[in-house]
């Protein structure tokens, strides 16, 4: 339903934010994962129509939407990252000024869809509350419910768990998984655990460029039988990662577990332990050149004996 092809953009101060992108999202949930500055705002502003693109082109259902941008609004829901609300406007009659520039114009059923969606975004016990002064989650749930004014058929969310505690966030996760059924939704973030908890289908994007492709199952499958993990000494950490290839590693009461991309066991006290999706994330990474958490230096430069690992 939705086509990108050889999309690029630079900005006027030379940054080329997207380097000739290349997708085919249909109807579900689709993951954009990638570290800061990899592109995904520049990519979600673009397909919402709001900034121009140099090259490339945009399709949904069928529609040049560079071209022909009223084609798709009426049916584009969008969570930016960052929005501005007018002071004072109260969640309820900002929504409906949203709704109407949604041309949402029979008043007894745009009236029914706030309230339904204040519901859903547990924000009906400060409906005529001002949005200028909501918590940052709070604001980022009246975000969420004016993406979803006038039942969107692409909805593009940027960020959107942003502030919002574990209990809203998963009801957000059950919201959006309802929602995917017939809407593309593409969910842009750099939280694996969202992406492998929502999306089948993904995409990394990294310096501009989508440098991988597929389920999040069939990512982290690719690392199967080359990925060991240990636990070792704090101390022990910056041998390990002169000797190995480190993909990431973390404290484990007080100790740091290791997890090492290698052929064949790397040293005695390795065991082999099956990819997840964050795993693949930071090998991919790596392998373009990016900083991962694996590479993040300790001080340390005592001589590397890893543990039985548990
Ligand atoms: N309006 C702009 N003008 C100039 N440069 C920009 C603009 N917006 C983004 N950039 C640059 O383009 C690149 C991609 O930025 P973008 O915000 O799209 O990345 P991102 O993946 O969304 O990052 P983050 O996860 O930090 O939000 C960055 O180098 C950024 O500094």
């Amino acid at each position: 339903m939705l086509e990108v092809r050889n999309l690029a953009k630079c900005y006027s101060n030379g940054v080329q934010a997207l380097k000739g992108i290349d997708l085919k999202i249909s109807t579900g949930m689709f993951g954009l994962l990638g570290p800061n500055g990899a592109g995904k705002s520049s990519l979600m502003r673009t397909l919402a129509t709001l900034q121009p693109a140099d090259k490339g082109e945009i399709y949904f259902s069928g529609n040049n939407i560079l071209q022909q941008p009223q084609l798709l609004r009426p049916v584009l829901g969008y969570l930016p990252q960052d929005f501005g609300v007018y002071p004072g406007m109260s969640a309820f009659a900002l929504l409906e000024h949203f709704a109407l520039l949604k041309r949402l114009s029979d008043k007894k059923s745009r009236r029914r869809q706030i309230e339904t969606l204040l519901e859903l975004t547990n924000l009906t016990r400060v409906r005529d509350k001002a949005v200028s002064g909501f918590s940052g989650g709070m604001r980022q749930r009246f975000g969420i419910a004016q993406a979803l004014l006038g039942s969107p058929k692409l909805l593009i969310l940027d960020e959107p768990t942003a502030g919002l505690d574990p209990e809203e966030r998963n009801r957000f996760h059950n919201l959006l998984s309802d929602l995917s059924e017939n809407t593309v939704v593409i969910l842009s973030t750099h939280i694996v655990e969202d992406i492998n908890n929502l999306c089948p289908d993904m995409a990394i994007l990294a310096q501009g460029q989508i440098i991988a492709r597929g389920a999040p199952g069939e990512l982290s499958a690719k690392l199967n039988g080359q990925l060991w993990h240990s636990l070792i000494e704090k101390k022990q950490l910056k041998a390990c990662q002169t000797q190995h290839r480190v993909i990431s590693h973390r404290l484990v009461a007080g100790q740091v577990e290791v997890r090492v991309l290698a052929e064949t066991c790397p040293q005695a006290g390795f065991n082999p332990v099956q990819g997840e999706l964050e795993d693949a994330y930071f090998t991919l990474l790596a392998q373009h050149g990016q900083q991962t958490p694996g590479q993040a230096q300790s001080q340390d430069l005592a001589t590397f004996t890893p543990m039985e690992a548990k």
